[in-house]
């Protein structure tokens, strides 16, 4: 059954999924608007990140469907759903997974190489991220010299550099300290406001929902409350 909702770009109806054998979602079913800020929040071992994996691909649910605009994600062959990863779909998680080997520029810079950008647009467009997310004069640095927070800020440059139509961030501030934490979080919502990219974004920390359209709050595999935040950033609560 296709999604009911044609505002809604991303989709999921009755998601179940189990951990050899440990369940992680019992039926979570949600749907995010283009544009929309989605903020997934709960305690740890919630589910968060086996509902992102399940969202964008990298997890077949055992049970339950994943629409992306219009397109079972859930049922597409592997090859289906690396492309879509690669071409729709941007990733940021709580350790950025940068090429040691590649300068934070190249780094950067290779979904947009890889999708057939040529080299002088994938410059102009890496350069602006990376001037964006406060990181342009570490772009010829490779990451072993780059702090944690620099690390992430590449790594987020990366994810967004190619307009993603979905940003999924799992714990993206986890590593990073308060104050990297704040500026990391309002970089990413503003990124994702200005270039109407969806975000979901999935944390344990319950500031991030101040700063999200809505609130999806799981606990022990079930989405035990949806809100809308405020205009004053009221947080939705984790326990429903
Ligand atoms: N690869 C795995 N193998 C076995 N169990 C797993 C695996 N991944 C997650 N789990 C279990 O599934 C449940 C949900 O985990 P998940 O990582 O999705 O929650 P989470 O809310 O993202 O937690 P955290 O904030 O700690 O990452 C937990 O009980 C966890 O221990």
């Amino acid at each position: 059954m296709a999604p009911p909702d044609n505002e809604e770009v991303l989709w999921a109806r009755d998601l179940e999924h189990a951990h050899r054998g440990s369940p992680a979602l019992l039926g979570v079913s949600l749907g995010v608007r283009q544009g929309e800020i989605l903020a997934v929040t709960g305690p740890r071992g919630a589910g968060k990140s086996t509902l992102l994996d399940c969202l964008s691909g990298q997890l077949r649910p055992d049970a339950g469907e994943v629409w992306f605009n219009g397109v079972p994600v859930h049922r597409l062959a592997p090859a289906s759903v690396d492309r879509l990863r690669r071409e729709r779909f941007g990733w940021v998680g709580e350790t950025p997974r940068l090429v040691p080997e590649l300068t934070a520029w190249e780094n950067a810079a290779l979904p947009l190489l890889l999708s057939g950008v040529g080299g002088r647009e994938a410059r102009r467009t890496v350069s602006e991220w990376l001037e964006r997310l406060d990181v342009a004069d570490c772009a010829r640095l490779r990451p072993g010299a780059l702090r944690q927070a620099q690390r992430q800020r590449v790594a987020l440059a990366r994810a967004l550099a190619h307009k993603p139509d979905v940003l999924f961030a799992d714990e993206p501030t986890a590593p990073l300290h308060r104050a990297d934490r704040a500026q990391v979080l309002r970089t990413l919502t503003t990124a994702g406001r200005t270039h109407a990219i969806t975000v979901v974004l999935a944390s344990h920390d319950p500031e991030v929902a101040t700063l999200a359209d809505r609130c999806v709050a799981l606990e022990d595999g079930r989405a035990t409350a949806a809100e809308t935040v405020e205009e004053d950033g009221v947080p939705c609560s984790l326990s429903g």
